[in-house]
């Protein structure tokens, strides 16, 4: 495996850009432009061997809806995110998000990632925002692969995001490669 795309997808304002802008330019943006359609790659590498990774961007807000399935095409993880500051968000996940993922995506595996988790510390959300463990039993109900926390603004877990979106990608793929062995070392008797 050489190549792998991985998708975001969330509500609106959650943080998805600004955790694509944090991993790939170490750089913060403050300033809120919804997205419509975007995506960039970058090169990663998992057990030395090196990976272009396809990054999609995707809009949260639904009257771009008729434009996200073009980024589910061919996608191999998709980060299902959610701001912990945010619980109608959260409830996204499990009322709309893994719906539409499953509907474009039946088998591709969903990682949840929830974002902003700074604001846990500081600011007017502080002490109401949404804990590990609810998070978890989410990522739980709706088969996730994974769950994963992290803060853009402070960079802290972003890293092992997409480190985890790789590692389930690599995994995908070895499955399929040994079902694909398997089936052609078959004996065949007559
Ligand atoms: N405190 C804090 N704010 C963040 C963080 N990540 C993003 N934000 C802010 O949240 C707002 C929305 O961020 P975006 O990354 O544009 O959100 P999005 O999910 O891409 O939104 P759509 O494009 O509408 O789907 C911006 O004002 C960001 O500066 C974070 O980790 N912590």
């Amino acid at each position: 495996m050489n190549n792998g795309r991985c998708v975001l997808v969330g509500d609106c304002a959650v943080g998805k850009t600004a955790l694509l802008v944090r991993f790939t330019s170490e750089t913060f943006p403050d300033s809120y432009k919804p997205t419509v359609f975007e995506n960039t790659g970058v090169e990663v590498y998992m057990d030395g061997v090196q990976i272009s990774l396809g990054l999609w961007d995707t809009a949260g807000n639904d009257n771009f809806k008729q434009i996200r399935p073009r980024s589910y095409q061919q996608a191999d993880v998709v980060l299902m995110c959610y701001s912990v500051a945010n619980p109608n968000s959260l409830a996204s996940i499990q009322r709309k998000w893994i719906a539409e993922v499953r509907e474009n995506l039946p088998r591709v595996p969903v990682l949840v990632v929830a974002t902003q988790t700074d604001l846990r510390e500081v600011g007017v959300h502080r002490g109401s925002c949404i804990s590990p463990a609810e998070g978890k039993r989410v990522a739980q109900e709706v088969h996730a692969k994974g769950y994963l926390e992290c803060s853009s603004l402070s960079n802290r877990g972003v890293q092992q995001v997409f480190e985890y979106a790789v590692r389930t990608i690599f995994n995908k793929h070895k499955k399929r490669e040994r079902r694909r062995l398997f089936s052609m070392n078959q004996c065949k008797v007559f």
